[in-house]
């Protein structure tokens, strides 16, 4: 299959979409994002790559760090999984309402009361956003991947919510680490700018089942095989039925307009335009990734 072209003619059938939806603005730096950019990129498992667009853009990643912090507390060891479900919500991503029912365990690692929840696992293990920043800049070949400092700052200044749910979580023990610490690590996670080809290089693991771009393990078969699992099925939060309809592929999504999806076996797929819909995934990534699997039949279904 001729990527790189099939990537010009998504490019192409996706350009109505481009500019639709809004921009995250409840972070006040990501409002500043130009809705009409649009990027795509391909990793395959072999360490070819291929895009189009804006592809070598760097934007904030957001939630999309979600997928790389889970990977690498995995990687310690399955104890994250005594404090965080693997269900989807059926509610919007930074939703507090089930968690008091729930005795403080979120209902899984991509919401952000989950997440929290992931990188304070990881805290207790060392630098929890500098483990992250190494482990990116190694499987990108991209030295330069950093925090940034814009979006660090405008996050941080408006983050009652997540505030409000690492201290309700705390209140149940399931935060460990000081609450100002874990909130601190989160917001750097989440403010990390890459490119689309940066992304998809990063992620291409989960499509090799575990096995790094330099040949090393990071995950056991089984430890990859649930993190794409838990991405069909909680990745795109309240939206994670119609994406796996449209798409059929594990993604994750971030509010500053990224979209991951894993072909497992294959490639990794990252395509980026910030544009969000209502439930804060990507209009014109979703119509891309959509085009992708009806162009090439790469649908896990
Ligand atoms: N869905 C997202 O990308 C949300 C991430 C954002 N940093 C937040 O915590 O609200």
């Amino acid at each position: 299959m001729d990527l790189a072209a099939l990537l010009d003619r998504i490019a192409d059938d996706v350009t109505p979409e481009i500019g639709r939806g809004a921009v995250a603005d409840y972070i006040p730096a990501l409002a500043q994002a130009d809705p009409h950019r649009f990027g795509m990129a391909v990793a395959e498992v072999d360490g070819s790559l291929h895009g189009v667009g804006d592809w070598r853009q760097p934007f904030s990643i957001q939630s999309m760090s979600k997928v790389f912090t889970l990977a690498l507390t995995l990687a310690h060891g399955d104890d994250v999984w005594t404090r965080v479900g693997r269900e989807p919500s059926g509610n919007p991503f930074n939703s507090l309402v089930q968690l008091e029912n729930e005795d403080g365990i979120p209902r899984n690692p991509f919401i952000n009361a989950g997440a929290l929840v992931v990188t304070d696992e990881l805290a207790s293990h060392g630098d929890a956003a500098g483990a992250l920043l190494t482990f990116l800049r190694e499987e990108s070949g991209n030295p330069g991947i950093g925090v940034d400092a814009e979006v660090a700052t405008s996050e941080a200044g408006h983050a009652d919510r997540n505030r409000a749910l690492a201290y309700f979580m705390a209140s149940y023990g399931n935060i460990r680490n000081p609450v100002p610490d874990v909130l601190a690590q989160y917001v750097r996670q989440c403010s990390i700018a890459m490119s689309c080809a940066d992304v998809a290089r990063s992620a291409v693991f989960l499509a090799r089942h575990g096995l790094r771009n330099d040949g090393t393990r990071l995950l056991g078969l089984s430890a990859a095989k649930r993190i794409n699992a838990v991405m069909l099925t909680c990745g795109t939060y309240d939206a994670a039925g119609e994406f796996a309809y449209r798409v059929g592929l594990p993604g994750k999504s971030g509010v500053g307009g990224g979209i991951v999806a894993i072909v497992p076996g294959r490639c990794a797929v990252c395509v980026w335009s910030p544009g969000l819909d209502a439930r804060g995934n990507s209009v014109a990534g979703v119509a891309a990734l959509d085009r992708f699997t009806t162009l090439t039949g790469w649908s896990i279904f």
